[in-house]
């Protein structure tokens, strides 16, 4: 009203002698331009070198001094940050010089081995370079229990842990990894209880020899102590990674490792290779003929396949869930075998696949443990097996997040928006969800990934809604609606926000939450919009940075983008998109909005269909229309508050005149 009061005289309302007009003092400078960098330089030397005379000068100085001060402080933050680079994880991975080999590596479709042969990063370089003395100094350090300043100096070996049935291959494997990567060194935890039984001085042949035929596991003493000596001598033939073979087995010899070498080696993960029992009988059986293994007899096979379900398999569920496991198809050739551990994690949008599955299992985790003192409410069905409830939690009070509760993998784990696995969140609602069953297309994984999963929710849930503390403008679960599992499963900057003033959303259970009033608990309002079959709806973007990555989605092809045009062929919760892509429901509230058109634009866009010229001339009719409409708007105004506007005008024709008054006496 003010603003147009201001604006006023000088447009519509002319009153003689009245001149509003803004002095502009230091609005503008006289000197090079911008782009004239040695003169500027000049300016800005004078900034420090010679007082400015006038404003004008002084602001000039200035001027040209910025762009230098800008390029200096960027400057500055770069060097720091190369000389001394953040030390987060984050960074590392997520660091402007990775993505440069993120976008390397898609552009030349080669990808860093996962046995490196040559330089990649300075701890990487430090762990390839063999320096056998220093390494086994290391290690022999540690064996004799050495000070941990000493401990912690010299390089640390990098392990990876080979595991699989027996019979997988894996021995077989890691000769051919160590052959073709001669820093690596193999180490088969088998081999060396076999060595050590043969040992005429051992005192633990016997032991050895009666554990190995019934298929058990040594104690992780032997075992550990047989492998440190064997890293040992690897090191001092200078290797300086080792694959480990056979190894950990059962959570004993994880315990026995960590607290023997723990921190003196890094455990880069596992390898493991996976084949049929059929098949690992059948290898096994033809390496009895030459092996001379009093293990490799059918009894004692049975006996190891046994043990390697009931406690080796647990193991590598364990380092699963740390997304350390590289897994192998241990029933393909030798040769194919050999080289599917480079493949298995290399595109990024795998990476990054993972690292959504890293958290996702995090949050697992910590949720499993709050489950220890919790009771009651929660329910998640794996999405992998429909019919069969998957993992179920039971959650005093708790509440799911799309994202993490529709997350990938067929686990489900419970998490705020943002990831966070917050005690506030999962004390906030009562709900009961189950996710469960994929879209009518459903054949396969990526089937699956597009076409969402479905949302079922208990009836006290929404009162329940209202509680959550946090959740201010957070759409949430409703029964019977569906998710599209790439959003569910989206990155942690994915948010799940909507703006409510703008969101048109079908009535039933589609609610968007206005006015919550925090402080005073006030539920807040649930605005229902309803969309009609055949209307031309406009897909929108929520939130800057809600919407994934186009080569984030499965066959890196986003299926539809901001501003997109599609008819609503069916509503039953779900709409129908033909014109982006033939079997994709879109939901409403994971990332995208659907936003009705305006009955003029829909009107374009049928007459697009037909000729594509109408859609222009429909739309310039539109806003010859709209531009009508605005200015008949304005002329009522204008005259409903013209007297008002007067009044305006003379008050403030009177604070000029009081001013020019009191100028005129201070000049004076
Ligand atoms: N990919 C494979 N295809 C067929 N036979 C294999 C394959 N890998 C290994 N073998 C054979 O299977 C037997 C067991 O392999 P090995 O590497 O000793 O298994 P593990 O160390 O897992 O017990 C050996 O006789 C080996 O030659
Ligand atoms: O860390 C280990 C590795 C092996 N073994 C014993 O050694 C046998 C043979 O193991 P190996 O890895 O040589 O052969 P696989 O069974 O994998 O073919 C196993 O059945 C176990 O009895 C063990 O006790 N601890």
């Amino acid at each position: 009203m003010v603003l147009w009061a201001l604006r006023a005289p000088t447009r519509s309302l002319r009153l003689d002698g009245l001149r509003v007009a803004r002095r502009r003092l230091g609005d503008s400078v006289q000197g090079p331009p911008v782009t004239d960098l040695p003169k500027n330089l000049q300016k800005a030397k004078e900034f420090f070198t010679k007082p400015a005379l006038s404003y004008g000068e002084f602001k000039q100085q200035c001027v040209s001094l910025r762009p230098f001060a800008f390029a200096a402080i960027c400057s500055g933050c770069v060097l720091s940050l190369v000389i001394c680079p953040l030390k987060s994880s984050y960074w590392a991975t997520w660091g402007p010089l990775s993505w440069l080999s993120y976008v390397k590596e898609s552009v030349a479709g080669t990808s860093p081995p996962l046995f490196l042969k040559e330089k990649r990063c300075a701890n990487a370089t430090q762990a390839l370079r063999p320096e056998p003395a220093a390494a086994a100094a290391s290690l022999a350090a540690t064996a004799k229990e050495s000070p941990k300043e000493e401990k912690t100096q010299a390089p640390k070996p990098r392990v990876l842990f080979v595991l699989g049935g027996p019979g997988a291959g894996k021995g077989t494997q890691c000769g051919h990894i160590c052959g073709a990567y001669p820093a690596w060194g193999h180490i088969s935890a088998g081999d060396c209880l076999r060595a050590e039984r043969q040992d005429p001085d051992s005192k633990d042949g016997e032991l050895i020899n009666s554990y190995i035929k019934e298929g058990k596991i040594v104690p992780v003493e032997i075992t550990v102590r047989l492998l440190q000596k064997a890293m040992v001598a690897g090191q001092a033939e200078g290797k300086t990674s080792f694959l480990i073979d056979g190894f950990p087995r059962n959570l004993d010899n994880v315990t026995g490792w960590e607290s023997v070498i723990g921190d003196s080696a890094e455990v880069l993960g596992v390898l493991f290779y996976e084949a049929s029992e059929l098949e690992m009988e059948k290898r096994l059986l033809g390496r009895s003929e030459t092996s001379g293994r009093v293990d490799d007899n059918i009894e004692s096979i049975r006996k190891r396949f046994q043990t390697y379900q009931k406690e080796t398999m647990p193991i590598v569920e364990k380092y699963k869930a740390k997304n350390m496991v590289f897994t192998v198809d241990g029933m393909q050739t030798v040769d194919d075998a050999v080289s599917s551990p480079r493949g298995n994690i290399r595109p990024p949008a795998t990476r990054l696949g993972l690292a959504w599955f890293a958290r996702g299992m995090r949050a697992v985790e910590s949720a499993k443990k709050m489950l220890k003192v919790r009771t009651g409410g929660l329910q998640v069905a794996s999405v992998a097996e429909p019919d069969k409830p998957g993992i179920t939690y039971y959650v005093d009070g708790g509440c799911v997040s799309v994202s993490w509760a529709a997350g990938g993998f067929g686990e489900y784990a419970v998490g705020d928006a943002e990831g966070n696995d917050s005690e506030l969140t999962l004390s906030a609602v009562h709900s009961y969800l189950k996710v469960s069953g994929a879209g009518e297309n459903a054949e396969d994984d990526t089937a699956w990934e597009m076409n969402g999963v479905y949302v079922l929710s208990n009836d006290d849930f929404w009162p329940e809604y209202r509680q959550y503390p946090s959740g201010e403008g957070r759409m949430m679960f409703t029964s019977g609606k569906w998710v599209l599992y790439n959003f569910a499963a989206g990155p942690e900057n994915c948010y799940w926000e909507v703006e409510a003033e703008s969101l048109n959303v079908p009535s039933e259970g589609w609610c968007v939450r206005e006015g919550w009033d925090e402080e005073n608990g006030s539920p807040p309002k649930i605005s229902k919009h309803e969309l009609k079959e055949g209307q031309d709806v406009k897909l929108r973007k929520l939130h800057p940075d809600s919407h994934i990555p186009a080569d984030q989605y499965p066959g890196g092809v986003c299926p539809f983008s901001h501003g997109d045009i599609c008819t609503v062929e069916r509503i039953d919760g779900l709409f129908f998109a033909p014109k982006i892509s033939p079997n994709l429901w879109i939901p409403c509230r994971a990332g995208v909005a659907v936003e009705a058109l305006p009955e003029d634009e829909q009107e374009g866009e049928r007459l697009e269909k037909a000729d594509p010229r109408a859609k222009a001339k429909a739309k310039a009719k539109a806003k010859g229309k709209a531009k009508a409409k605005a200015m008949a708007k304005t002329m009522n105004e204008m005259q409903e508050t013209g007297g008002e506007v007067l009044t305006v005008l003379k008050t403030l024709v009177e604070k000029v005149e009081n001013l020019e008054a009191e100028m005129k006496k201070l000049q004076k």
